[in-house]
């Protein structure tokens, strides 16, 4: 995983604008067509783009009921819970340009929130990437974080699902992401660079965007529209 703050920003500047398709043609260009495109059922909560670094965890099934107590004792109870068995130990170790993948085993609950979302945003996290679900989902778009994930989950964690390890290999949507991998992500969904073929990757993702803008600036000529940001 890279380490140095240059080395990271060096990294994501060569990503810089890329879009999802153009960094899928970069890994196409590099013969890994079998690899890197997160199914297309895990979907931006809306429309944004965020290029970043992995930064991954894994949570498992809770295994253990919950004991019957009274509503006073259960706030107390959950408060133990998110202390010690659904914790997030990856949050302390945050850097600037990470985005968050968490692999939730299939758990219905929402894992992101209005609140550890805009925590984690304001360590330094990007965005946020879930095989599973997102709550508190209207004030997650006031807040404008970028979430991508499977579905949208009314549930808390405690008595359902418990933090398992960090910065391990996890499943999303049928690609192996390590931390440290280049994450790229917008309206076509999330696409993952392994980060030692970032360079190459990259290299064709760019030849791809600028063979792209070029055609479509000699349309918007003919057409007589305006030149955008897209294709200048
Ligand atoms: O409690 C959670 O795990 C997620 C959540 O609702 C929040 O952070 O607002
Ligand atoms: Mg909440």
């Amino acid at each position: 995983m890279t380490t140095t703050k240059t080395q990271r920003e060096e990294l994501l500047a060569l990503f810089e604008g890329l879009r999802v398709t153009d960094v899928r043609d970069g890994m196409d260009w590099n013969m890994m067509h079998h690899y890197g495109s997160v199914s297309y059922d895990i979907r931006p909560l809306f429309r944004t783009r965020v290029v970043g670094i992995a930064r991954t965890a894994r949570y498992v099934p809770y295994e253990t009921f919950v004991p019957t107590m009274k509503p006073e004792e259960y706030t107390e109870w959950v408060r133990w819970y998110y202390s010690e068995v659904c914790n997030d130990p990856w949050s302390k170790d945050i850097e600037d340009g990470d985005v968050i993948v968490l692999d939730q085993s299939g758990v219905d609950v929402g894992i992101l929130g209005s609140n550890n979302t805009l925590d984690c945003f304001s360590r330094g996290a990007r965005g946020f990437v879930t095989n599973g679900g997102v709550r508190d989902t209207d004030e997650v778009i006031l807040q404008k974080i970028p979430v991508w994930s499977k579905f949208i989950s009314q549930k808390m964690d405690q008595g359902r699902i418990r933090f398992e390890a960090k910065d391990v290999p996890v499943n999303i949507g049928g690609v192996v992401v390590n931390s440290g991998d280049v994450i790229v992500a917008d309206g076509d969904g999330v696409i993952v660079v392994p980060q030692g073929i970032a360079p190459e990757v990259a290299k064709y993702a760019r030849q791809e965007l600028e063979n792209d803008k070029k055609g479509r600036r000699r349309l918007y000529e003919r057409l007589g529209w305006e030149l955008d940001e897209t294709v200048r």
